[in-house]
């Protein structure tokens, strides 16, 4: 029998949210920090949310193209372990983040067509773990967290040498056929398991959980 599914539950925003998603069964929370997101936290508002996780459960910074004084900063105030990329950091700069601040980095890589795909392998090479995601349209707001999928058989039967996660458009009512398509044992939600942008749901959260959990 395999290893039950990881959830990951990104883009909390109310302390009520820590809890809620991991009562939910998310093994991974996710706190952004991207000032245009209806996500984006301040870094007192993360410190006490993410000073309320318990051990054993991962605390995922989200940075987009962060400096590292950014990163400085946020770190010496808000107990991480994970930093997520969701930007256009090259894989020289994925290698550099992860040296200077001694944490693991999974890097999100945008899929929209087959032509995506190599970039997977090189970022593969470099960070800890790759959060294969869907690729954000040309005008959007938000590189991340816009509740778009893609096309899953991209992906089918696709390995990678580090451990990798599945995100982009899930749902509670899709995350099983997702998991079922490409075989991926690690999962993101966002917008999926949100009453409104920035405000999550819990028994959304509770479903999708519940939902994943089951394959
Ligand atoms: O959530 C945001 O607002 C956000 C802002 C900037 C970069 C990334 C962002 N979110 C990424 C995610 O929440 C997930 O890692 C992933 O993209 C899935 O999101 P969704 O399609 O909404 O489930």
């Amino acid at each position: 029998m395999s290893a039950p599914v990881n959830v990951k539950i990104c883009g909390l925003t109310d302390s009520a949210d820590v809890p809620a998603a991991i009562l939910a069964g998310a093994r991974y929370l996710g706190f952004v920090f991207f000032e245009k997101s209806p996500r984006n936290l301040a870094l007192p508002d993360a410190a006490f949310m993410a000073g309320t996780v318990p051990e054993g459960i991962c605390k995922v910074a989200l940075a987009v193209d962060a400096t590292d004084d950014f990163l400085d900063r946020m770190l010496a105030e808000v107990p991480i372990d994970m930093l997520q990329l969701h930007g256009r950091e090259t894989p020289a700069r994925v290698s550099e983040i992860r040296a200077r601040h001694g944490l693991p980095v999974m890097k999100a890589v945008g899929v929209a067509g087959a032509e995506d795909l190599a970039a997977l392998d090189d970022y593969a090479q470099v960070a800890d773990q790759i959060l294969v995601d869907a690729k954000p349209p040309k005008d959007a707001a938000l590189p991340g967290g816009n509740g778009l999928a893609f096309d899953w058989r991209l992906i089918a039967g696709r390995r990678w040498p580090v451990p990798w996660m599945l995100a982009g458009g899930l749902t509670p009512d899709n995350v099983a056929e997702a998991i079922a398509m490409t075989g991926a044992r690690q999962v993101d939600v966002s917008s999926g398991v949100e009453s409104a942008p920035g405000v999550k749901d819990a028994d959304r959260m509770a479903a999708f959980c519940a939902a994943a959990l089951s394959r």
